[in-house]
């Protein structure tokens, strides 16, 4: 089973060709340039069920903010509306002041191909790849020649620590090396922002806390803002700014530093 461009899993039941339906009631207004990444008024419902409520959410450039919350608090539903993945079902999200409102399925699509960046807490790697050619395949996706995509997959699996693994496939790799491979894979193409749903959660804490920082640093030094949404309290004070999530409703805790 071969990726094609528009089959790129990102995460469970994603696709980076997926999801824009017809009829949304986004704003078109573009004037928030003063954040990469800004959202006023989220609202998503499944069916009757509130998930999301009035979110208002605004990333810098190279921020890293962190969303906490109780389960079923709404994290990932807000994560993925953010992402361009779920259409909320009211308010307005802008990318570099541009509402995702304005742009049609294609644009929206090569946004989160060539500007995102996506770690989900499994990894999620293609199994027949091997850890270079997945680290690879944002860069191949955008359509760079097989072997510089490949010497810059290896440049980062060496800032990482595991390029002598590059060779192997994820099922030759433990736990925690295949998720800095999914790091790896976030940051190649140095994409403005990377989505991270609890990205070490299904490690053990001295894995996941080695794993975090890694992740950070890198992101920091490229300067790609992290929208990271964790259970943890210990991750998420590793963030510039820290938000809480109840019953879909997000509020901000703290200032930003
Ligand atoms: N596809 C769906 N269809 C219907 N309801 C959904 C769907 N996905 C999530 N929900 C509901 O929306 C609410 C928010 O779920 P969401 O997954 O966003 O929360 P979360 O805070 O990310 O939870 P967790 O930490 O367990 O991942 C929950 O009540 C959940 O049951």
């Amino acid at each position: 089973m071969t990726p094609s461009v528009t089959e790129i899993p990102l995460g469970p039941g994603l696709t980076a060709g997926a999801l824009r339906p017809p009829g949304d009631t986004i704003s078109t207004s573009t004037s928030d340039t003063s954040h990469i990444l800004s959202a006023s008024g989220v609202e998503l419902s499944y069916g009757s069920t509130p998930a999301v409520r009035d979110a208002h959410l605004a990333l810098a450039r190279g921020e890293v903010a962190a969303i906490t919350g109780a389960s079923g608090s709404g994290k990932s539903s807000l994560l993925y509306c953010l992402a361009g993945v779920l259409p909320p079902s009211r308010g307005r999200i802008s990318f570099e002041g541009q509402a995702y409102a304005d742009l049609d399925d294609e644009e929206i699509s090569a946004l989160r191909r060539e500007r995102f960046g996506f770690v989900f807490q499994y990894g999620e790697l293609l199994p027949e790849l091997t850890i270079e050619e997945n680290t690879a395949l944002p860069l191949r996706l955008a359509g760079q020649r097989k072997r510089p995509a490949l010497t810059a997959a290896a440049e980062v699996l060496d800032r990482l620590g595991i390029a002598d693994l590059r060779e192997r496939r994820p099922s030759q790799v433990s736990g925690g090396q295949n998720q800095r491979v999914a790091v790896a894979r976030a940051l190649v193409h140095k994409p403005a922002v990377v989505f991270a749903d609890e990205p070490t959660g299904a490690l053990d804490s001295a894995n996941a806390g080695a794993v975090l920082k890694e992740f950070l640093d890198l992101a920091r030094s490229q300067g790609t803002a992290v929208l990271l949404v964790t259970h943890d309290a210990t991750v998420a004070a590793r963030a510039d700014s820290r938000y809480t999530m109840a019953d879909g409703v997000l509020a901000p805790i703290g200032a930003a530093g």
